[in-house]
């Protein structure tokens, strides 16, 4: 109902602002609280507060349930609001709550009424109960409670056909409120719209433009109400609140992109339809989305309407563009380079080196995660019909979203975390955005499913690609990956894993680097996968993240060279892209294995192997030798070594030519040899 944003607007303290229907039917709203029952409890006749848009002692507000039903016809809910600024209420006793429960009940949803006394809203049942406290007293908790179980009785046949209410509620942004908290630990509430204004400590301070104390609090509020989704709560202009303003293309750029990436995100609440219909501001605040979400460049060979997926058409753009006139760059530097030495460290970055991607900008930019009902994800997968792949967590099926584009359903197995583990894991991937990462569209939770929802990668993972045994694969030249494009994806999952050991502020170790990990697009552009799933999955495992991880590549790792840290992903990295440049140039590098001592042959007759691949340009055989020599300083034995992914990324760009030479590794005489490691990793006896 209500476009870009689901708001949610409290009505009913205005007469000026317009009839409820009139509220309704400007398509703006998800749900309008009635505002307010503003006296009830300890002895107190419940009174229903309308303002002047009608007077409920006298009857006259049971003319609003027309209203109520084309509003309810339209697709929005209305609510009961109780409590409100006024402050004439407050419960005196558990049996005061199971008292105004019923009333409720009886009075305005399913009940029946139980002396026959005229309901305030005539027959007009609503689609739920809000709680507005205001005023700091006890036994919230307990009409939450008697609520929600009156809640789970059926309705009044044959009049009421609703089946199921909600509960919200309207806390204040400091966290916990001092009204609400035992209320809202119940977790019985569906939505909590967050009170982000009159609250200076935690609200967004419009003077020095700074969102760091709404960012903080909001944090806490979402991950704090797991099993609810928590909506932004701002006053609707200047005039309705003392502080705490927002403007709406402030909003839509500035706040909502840092909001929006928490799983359980709902959207925005607004005091009141009265501010909101002389500011406009929720007309201004979907007219900002609109124009944010408008895709200014299609990347992806799909196109969709919807904000997140049209926000990564941006994104891969701006990417996309800054990659190409990157690699332009690269080739001309390339062109004029002649030699490399050898020494001990890691090449320093040139000045002339062009600016590579921000990805943190994109971090900003997260995608908004879509929750999704068991019942929808059965109909993407049409009921699991295409499995494409089976993991340690769960098995792989390919699907379509309801526009057409493609994903893939990780349905979750033997989960053992709770549902608070859960969604912050889902929360913390959702962020995520890089050209180089799988994306997570969405995810659902019900009951005991558990499924994770990614965008389809058409060409199935790297290790199909460049370690096929398969002859038919090597002769298709459209499907083999030429040394160019064997530079383009080692650099792109360099700057995946850059990403997420720290530069997008990700810290994400991911201890599964593979080639089965490493999925192709369209375009072949690599993108890592299965990160962070397995904690999600697995909760109480995760206590030990390597086997949480099903990590043998790290557990070897911790075998043979210590504690596992990010410097583990780069050894798997510079075992991946040397075993790469073997698997493309298979060569015979001596009487014993063709792997064992792969990385001692390769450090001894590189400018061999490089003169010998003779269908390449020399930029493209500079950048052969480039990959070569950052895969032997990223398998040297000791991590600190091993240099950092961000180093790599700089390697890899860097237009010098005078590499400097990493130390010969006593390891790679060893049987343990990069080649040896790799076939131990990824050979029969140790995959699934
Ligand atoms: N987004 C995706 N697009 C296309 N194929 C995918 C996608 N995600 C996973 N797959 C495929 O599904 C299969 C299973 O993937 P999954 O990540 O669950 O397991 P895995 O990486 O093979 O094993 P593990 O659980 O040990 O990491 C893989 O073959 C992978 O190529």
């Amino acid at each position: 109902a209500s476009g870009g944003a689901n708001i949610a607007v409290y009505w009913g303290q205005n007469g000026s602002e317009g009839t409820l229907g009139e509220t309704c039917g400007t398509g703006l709203y998800a749900y309008v609280n009635l505002a307010f029952l503003s006296t009830f409890g300890a002895g107190r006749a419940p009174v229903l507060n309308l303002a002047d848009h009608c007077d409920a002692p006298s009857g006259t507000c049971a003319s609003l349930a027309a209203d109520i039903a084309s509003c309810q016809a339209a697709g929005v809910k209305v609510l009961l609001s109780i409590g409100g600024g006024a402050l004439g209420y407050n419960l005196s006793s558990p049996s005061d709550a199971r008292d105004l429960a019923a009333y409720l009940w009886d009075n305005f949803l399913g009940g029946e009424g139980a002396t026959g006394a005229p309901r305030p809203l005539g027959d007009a049942v609503l689609d739920g109960v809000d709680f507005d406290i205001e005023s700091p007293s006890r036994f919230y908790d307990d009409l939450a409670r008697n609520l929600a179980s009156l809640y789970t009785r059926a309705p009044r046949p044959p009049r009421w056909g609703k089946t199921t209410y909600l509960l919200t509620a309207a806390p204040q942004c400091p966290y916990p409120d001092a009204s609400l908290a035992a209320a809202l630990a119940t977790g019985l509430f569906d939505h909590v719209w967050v009170q982000f204004y009159n609250n200076p400590p935690c609200q967004y301070a419009a003077a020095p433009g700074d969102a760091s104390a709404l960012r903080s609090a909001w944090q806490q509020w979402t991950a704090g109400l797991p099993a609810s989704t928590v909506f932004l709560g701002l006053p609707a202009s200047l005039e309705a609140a003392n502080s705490g303003f927002v403007d709406a293309d402030t909003l839509a750029s500035q706040v909502l992109p840092m909001v929006e990436g928490a799983a359980n995100y709902g959207g925005i609440m607004l005091w009141s339809r009265s501010y909101d219909k002389d500011s406009s501001f929720s007309v201004k605040l979907q007219a900002a989305l609109q124009n944010r979400n408008k895709p200014t460049v299609h990347f992806h060979a799909f196109s969709t309407s919807s904000w997140a997926l049209g926000h990564a058409d941006i994104i891969a753009g701006v990417f996309a563009g800054v990659l190409l006139l990157f690699l332009l760059l690269i080739t001309y530097f390339l062109c004029h380079k002649k030699h490399h030495g050898h020494g001990q460290h890691p090449p320093v970055q040139e000045l002339t080196t062009p600016p590579k991607p921000e990805p943190s900008q994109k971090k900003q930019r997260a995608q908004h995660l879509k929750r999704y009902s068991y019942s929808e994800v059965e109909r993407m997968t049409k009921t699991f019909a295409h499995k494409i792949g089976q993991g340690n967590y769960g098995d792989v099926y390919k699907g379509n979203l309801r526009d057409g584009h493609q994903i893939v359903v990780k349905l979750l197995k033997n989960c053992r975390g709770n549902d608070k583990e859960f969604l912050n894991e889902v929360a913390s991937i959702g962020t995520i955005s890089h050209a180089n990462v799988v994306p997570l569209l969405g995810f659902c939770l019900q009951g005991t499913a558990r499924a994770l929802i990614y965008e389809y990668m058409p060409n199935g993972s790297l290790e199909t690609y460049a370690f096929s045994n398969d002859d038919s694969i090597e002769e298709n030249y459209s499907l083999w990956i030429y040394w160019e494009k064997l530079y383009e994806i080692a650099i792109g999952v360099a700057r995946g894993l850059e990403f997420l050991h720290g530069s997008g502020n990700a810290n994400i170790m991911h201890l599964k680097i593979k080639p089965r990990n490493i999925l192709l697009d369209q375009e072949l552009c690599p993108k890592i996968s299965d990160f962070g799933v397995a904690t999600c999955a697995c909760g109480k495992r995760a206590r030990n993240p390597l086997k949480m991880r099903g990590g043998e590549m790290a557990m070897m790792h911790l075998k043979k060279f210590g504690a596992v840290s990010s410097k583990s992903d780069v050894y798997s990295y510079g075992v991946m892209v040397l075993e790469m440049i073997r698997a493309k140039r298979r060569i015979n590098v001596g009487a014993d294995t063709t792997t064992k001592y792969f990385a001692q042959w390769l450090y001894d007759h590189l400018d061999q192997f490089c003169n010998s691949i003779s269908d390449i340009s020399d930029e493209t055989r500079e950048s052969v030798r480039r990959i070569i020599i950052v895969g032997l300083w990223c398998i040297q034995a000791a991590p600190a070594n091993r240099p950092s992914m961000s180093r790599v990324v700089e390697m890899l760009e860097s237009s010098s030519t005078n590499m400097d030479f990493p130390r010969k590794s006593i390891e790679w005489k060893a049987p343990a040899t990069a080649g040896a490691m790799w076939q131990v990793s990824h050979g029969a006896s140790v995959r699934k």
